[in-house]
């Protein structure tokens, strides 16, 4: 079973602009595509497009736009499972430019009630509770918390949830998502909180290390140099703070994953970039379907990667199938 939990959906507008974005200027649009999102229903799309049941859990409004524009994907893997709850899903809005610039523009989604919460809570639960989870057999069940949280909702939500579902659910495997305060929450409360996958970029990676922000900048740096050393020690101290996996996306530079067992590079598959809404979450999917196969460490970085840079090359937020993976893969070197 592969569960995702996305707290703050999203239906994503994405806008063609047929030149580079002119600030103060009035420009004509080429094209406007509107699409369910929201980082977890991604992973749970991706998921369902490579044939893999999901189940999506995420509040929603009575009669809230998404779970129509959900229902028309017409996905047959893919289960939701919307919480009521007053407000309906955001509208978030991406720009595109003709070079693959993406420019996004977040609204901060309906806030939560404190019942809210514990509504979303309980169909996590309840979810995992259905279903029975052998352990240690493969293939893996994994849940996946992505994305912001809400207004109303306390920024350690995640950091509580991962206690949750490893005492609701032991050997149940659990990536985390997301960025900003709930990444520091999740952080300052590890090693109870650790997930078995998390994927910050070399920034974010660097922030959650304790590093000062030059130091935490120049990471990303760098990596494209091909000096991967301060982003692979970086990750260890979280992978001995009880981290399973520490996948780190580094742009044009690629991915770096490490766990207790290594350390792995992959280059970024050369792929002309459309739209980079989505990619992140195409890798995390593109992770876990390599798990769920039994795939080692080097295939699954490489799966992310291929998931991950298929989704950039298609407009807004249009989700990779396995046809749209890129002709050569990644090269996957071991580090240490
Ligand atoms: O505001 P958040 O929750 O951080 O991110 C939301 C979002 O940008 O993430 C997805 C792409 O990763 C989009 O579908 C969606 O609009």
């Amino acid at each position: 079973m592969i569960l995702t939990l996305t707290p703050n959906p999203s239906l994503d507008r994405t806008v063609s602009l047929p030149g580079p974005l002119q600030r103060g200027t009035v420009q004509r649009l080429t094209g406007v595509v509107m699409e369910p999102g929201g980082k977890g229903v991604n992973v749970a799309r991706v998921l369902s497009n490579s044939g893999r049941a999901a189940t999506a859990v995420l509040p929603a409004a009575e009669h809230d736009p998404i779970l129509a524009a959900l229902g028309a994907l017409e996905l047959p893997g893919l289960t939701v499972h919307p919480v009521l709850v007053t407000g309906a899903a955001r509208i978030n809005t991406a720009v595109t430019e003709p070079d693959g610039t993406t420019t996004k523009l977040n609204e901060l989604g309906a806030g939560l009630s404190e019942q809210e919460i514990a509504a979303v809570e309980h169909a996590l639960l309840e979810t995992l509770a259905t279903t029975p989870l052998p352990v240690g057999t493969l293939p893996h069940h994994w849940a996946v918390l992505s994305g912001s949280l809400p207004p109303g909702v306390p920024t350690n939500w995640y950091a509580r949830l991962v206690g949750l579902l490893r005492e609701a659910a032991p050997g149940l495997r659990i990536a985390v998502d997301t960025s900003d305060e709930p990444l520091a929450a999740l952080a300052a409360e590890l090693p109870d909180s650790a997930p078995d996958l998390i994927k910050p970029n070399g920034e974010e990676l660097g922030q959650l290390a304790g590093l000062p922000a030059d130091r935490a900048m120049a990471l990303e740096e760098g990596a494209v140099e091909g000096n991967y050393g301060p982003v692979v020690d970086a990750a260890r101290l979280l992978v001995g703070l009880g981290i399973g996996a520490v996948m780190v996306t580094l742009g044009p530079a690629g991915a770096v994953l490490v766990t207790a067992d290594g350390a792995w590079h992959a280059t970024a598959p050369e792929v002309p970039v459309v739209s980079t809404v989505g990619a992140g979450d195409s890798s995390v999917a593109g992770y876990i379907l390599a798990d769920v196969n039994g795939g080692d460490e080097a295939e699954r970085l490489s799966t992310a990667m291929a998931y991950g840079s298929a989704a950039a090359s298609l407009p807004g937020t249009t989700l990779p199938t396995p046809a749209d993976l890129p002709e050569h893969p990644s090269v996957v070197t071991r580090l240490s």
